[in-house]
């Protein structure tokens, strides 16, 4: 056990699908998994293992937010050996040709948070994807004929942001979407020596205002959910 996690030793994969909805975890554990077990209630942060194409994966909710995921991911990776973490969120696009149900496979995460300023005393890091894996989900979107956007996403403190000028600064530099995850994600796995990788569906459009419901949100988007599991058990 983890002060987070409640599992035992061993009933966590060494593959893990990240959502941030718990809820959209026990949607993946039963729709996707076979034989998924639950292994965390805690805080009702569920997680589950079962099988996928006869491998063993895991999946696990984060919350929202740089604290909640870092501490959900240090666990798994501090105290359960996690090796391939694979985050299935949701992002608001903020290019025009981003559409939203569109999927986008995150390079790199710029970031408001200070968390690395205080980590690396001041000097910037820059979270990167893990390019196995990557490609992996890359070429596996392909083979598909699913159309992916791969590049920079930006990862918020903020949900409800209300500096506009800001938001348009980083479309003017190519970034794809917004969310609230990535940049700790990747920041926490480069220093474990693990890889990590975030697929994100567009559930919302900041510039159009266009949006999907809570609903669609929790249960749909079955497309990343395979281009996540196909990835993780390749590794
Ligand atoms: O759908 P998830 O994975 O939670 O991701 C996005 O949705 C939440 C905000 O609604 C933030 O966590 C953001 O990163
Ligand atoms: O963090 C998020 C997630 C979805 N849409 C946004 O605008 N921000």
């Amino acid at each position: 056990m983890s002060v987070h996690i409640g599992a035992n030793e061993n009933e966590i994969a060494e593959s893990i699908l990240l959502p941030g909805d718990p809820l959209r975890a026990k949607f993946i554990a039963e729709k996707f998994l076979e034989n998924p077990k639950c292994y965390n209630e805690v805080r009702g942060m569920l997680g589950y293992t079962g099988t996928y194409k006869g491998k063993r994966v895991s999946v696990q909710g984060t919350g929202m937010g740089i604290p909640s995921i870092s501490i959900y991911a240090q666990e798994l990776m501090q105290s359960y050996g996690v090796k391939n973490l694979i985050r299935v969120g949701t992002c608001g696009a903020i290019q025009e040709d981003v559409k939203v149900r569109d999927l986008i496979i995150a390079m790199s995460a710029s970031t408001d948070s200070a968390v690395n300023k205080i980590r690396f005393k001041g000097i910037d890091f820059a979270p990167t994807a893990n390019f196995d894996l990557l490609k992996a989900a890359y070429d596996i979107a392909v083979q598909r004929n699913k159309q992916v956007n791969v590049g920079s996403v930006f990862t918020s403190d903020t949900f409800y942001n209300e500096d506009k000028e800001a938001v348009q600064n980083w479309a003017k530099h190519g970034i794809l979407a917004l969310e609230m995850e990535t940049a700790a994600l990747y920041t926490l796995a480069a220093k474990f020596g693990v890889k990590a990788l975030s697929i994100l569906t567009v559930s919302d459009h900041v510039l159009t205002g266009e949006e999907t419901s809570a609903e669609e949100r929790q249960k749909t988007f079955g497309e990343m959910v395979e281009i996540a599991l196909d990835t993780a058990i390749q590794f």
